[in-house]
């Protein structure tokens, strides 16, 4: 599956968040999507997800026109999205939280617990808190659950907004080398992160988002061997803490994360 963007143009009300945005993610790629604290990350993925209505322009999946579809038509065709904040229902347990990934999706109970036993095998701290609220574990816990509540749905476009937000270093790459492993499943994946460099160490390709408009485009490699991304988006501390060799050159199926 391949989302594309082209041209699009969104606002909130007098403020121009997305000024003419084209930007392409292939099956099986993973696309970085940096820029600083209001750059107009959020506001992409919800046009793509549906949740916010672009002034112009068009987002497709697959050559299919999905732009302005409401959010529960763009979710049927597999495209999900895991907010930043992630987002859930701290009161209910964890099971109950990848039930509601679930929800609408009719499947028989069988393969209902096949889809949260891969979930479980990627991130098996899930399994073990299966009962445990969702507001009382940890911010790493959460992110893993939030991105397993998308999993359970089986996604061919996921969007993910700022999953590394509060994390500690190491859970971020556990984090970010389990979306690499979804993209070598052939998952499209679009990732707006504010931690340019863990992102780009994942990322085949990145962009840079500036007051709304893509100023940068190319290679993730190129973005990270870049002065001026290194600069502005790196920072000396990001640099040093990312990994010496790109998360996305290890080993990466969902099978050997599992373990
Ligand atoms: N609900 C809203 N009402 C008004 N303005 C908004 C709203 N949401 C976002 N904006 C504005 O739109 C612009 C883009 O915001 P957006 O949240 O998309 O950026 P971002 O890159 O995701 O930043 P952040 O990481 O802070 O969420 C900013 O100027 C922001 O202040």
């Amino acid at each position: 599956m391949t989302l594309s963007i082209s041209g699009l143009h969104a606002s909130h009300g007098a403020t121009r968040a997305l000024r003419d945005v084209s930007l392409h993610v292939e099956s099986g790629r993973i696309l970085a999507l940096v820029g600083a604290n209001g750059a107009g990350k959020s506001t992409l993925l919800h046009c793509v997800a549906g949740l916010h209505r672009p002034d112009q322009g068009q987002v497709s999946l697959h050559g299919k026109d999905v732009t302005g579809l409401p959010v529960h038509q763009v979710a049927q065709r597999k495209l999900c999205l895991v907010p930043a904040g992630r987002q859930l229902f701290s009161d209910l347990s964890v099971a109950d939280n990848l039930r509601v990934g679930l929800h609408g999706l009719k499947l028989s109970g069988t393969a209902e617990r096949a889809r949260v036993d891969r979930v479980h095998k990627l991130f098996p701290i899930l399994r073990e808190f299966t009962g445990r609220k969702a507001g009382l574990l940890s911010g790493g816990q959460q992110q893993m659950l939030a991105i397993g509540r998308a999993l359970v749905r089986e996604p061919a476009v996921l969007l993910l907004d700022e999953p590394s937000l509060g994390l500690a270093p190491m859970l971020v790459t556990q984090i970010l080398r389990t979306v690499a492993g979804l993209a070598a499943d052939g998952v499209a994946i679009l990732l707006a992160e504010q931690n340019a460099a863990a992102a780009l160490q994942v990322a085949d390709h990145g962009a840079v988002l500036e007051n709304g408009r893509v100023t940068r485009a190319d290679t993730a490699t190129a973005l990270l061997a870049d002065e001026d991304i290194s600069r502005h988006y790196l920072g000396k501390a990001a640099a040093e803490s990312a990994p010496d060799a790109p998360v996305r050159r290890l080993p990466a199926g969902l099978s050997s994360l599992a373990h």
